[in-house]
């Protein structure tokens, strides 16, 4: 792992009940101050809206970010549904996921959309996690490279900076299948990203760029050990406090 501070991030999707995710909050909570020595990475964790409130509430000062899982590119007005990014940060959120390949593909999101998503995501204060990544199909045809740049290239906004973004590379193949990428074809995206982000902003050693798909505790240790990742993006195994914590600990 390079300098830069890892980034361990749950992402909850739509799980959780109130009595389940305030259990899972409290439950992670309790480990931090439970730990000998402060983790060596930083924690964020992104509920369903419905939850992040009450989430924000029990991590109260512990050191746990809280942040959302989608945001809509306008600050404010008659968009039923969605949620802007300013309610985010008002509730206490620090951090907003945008571009999700399941919204992406759930609800049509292209590349610039996600854009005037970060752009507000940074408006009102919040880090954005910009996630990108390539299809199986697209793999197969040997295009995942330029399929991730490209994404890359329209999903950030010309603001992105180390501090207010977060790169999150997720094959969507590897999303809860079980299945995750070769340490290899990892370690050539990861690269492939950082040297996109030193072509667009100069210097871009300072940004974070997480794994996500299928990080487990048994497979945390070798993904987190690849150069350029910098953290993951956790789906399934973040709603376990064991096995969040696990993925956590591989970071020491
Ligand atoms: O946002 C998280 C990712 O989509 C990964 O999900 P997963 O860990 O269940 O594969």
């Amino acid at each position: 792992m390079s300098g830069r501070r890892p980034l361990i991030a749950g992402n909850w999707k739509m799980n959780c009940l109130r009595a389940d995710g305030l259990a899972l909050a409290s439950g992670l909570a309790a480990k931090l101050s439970a730990a000998p020595d402060k983790p060596a990475c930083d924690i964020l964790l992104c509920p369903p809206a419905t939850l992040l409130a009450d989430v924000v509430g029990v991590l109260g000062h512990c050191d746990i970010h809280a942040g959302g899982q989608d945001c809509h590119f306008d600050q404010n007005g008659a968009h039923t549904g969605d949620i802007a990014a300013s309610m985010l940060a008002d509730i206490g959120a620090s951090h907003v996921i945008v571009g999700h390949s399941e919204r992406r593909a759930d609800h049509g999101e292209s590349s610039t959309v996600i854009r005037q998503k970060a752009i507000a995501a940074h408006d009102a204060g919040l880090i954005a996690v910009v996630c990108v990544g390539e299809t199986e199909q697209e793999r197969d045809l040997g295009a995942a490279i330029s399929v991730v740049c490209g994404q890359m290239d329209v999903s950030l906004p010309e603001g992105a900076t180390a501090e207010n973004t977060v790169i999150a590379y997720e094959p969507v193949w590897a999303i809860g299948t079980g299945r995750t990428a070769a340490v290899e074809d990892v370690a050539e995206m990861h690269a492939a990203i950082r040297r996109k982000l030193k072509e667009r902003f100069g210097d871009a050693d300072g940004f974070r760029i997480l794994y996500g798909g299928s990080v487990k505790p048994a497979n945390a240790v070798e993904l987190l050990g690849v150069d350029n990742v910098d953290g993951a993006l956790v789906g399934g195994a973040s709603l376990k406090v064991e096995d969040f914590w696990g993925i956590i600990d591989s970071c020491d």
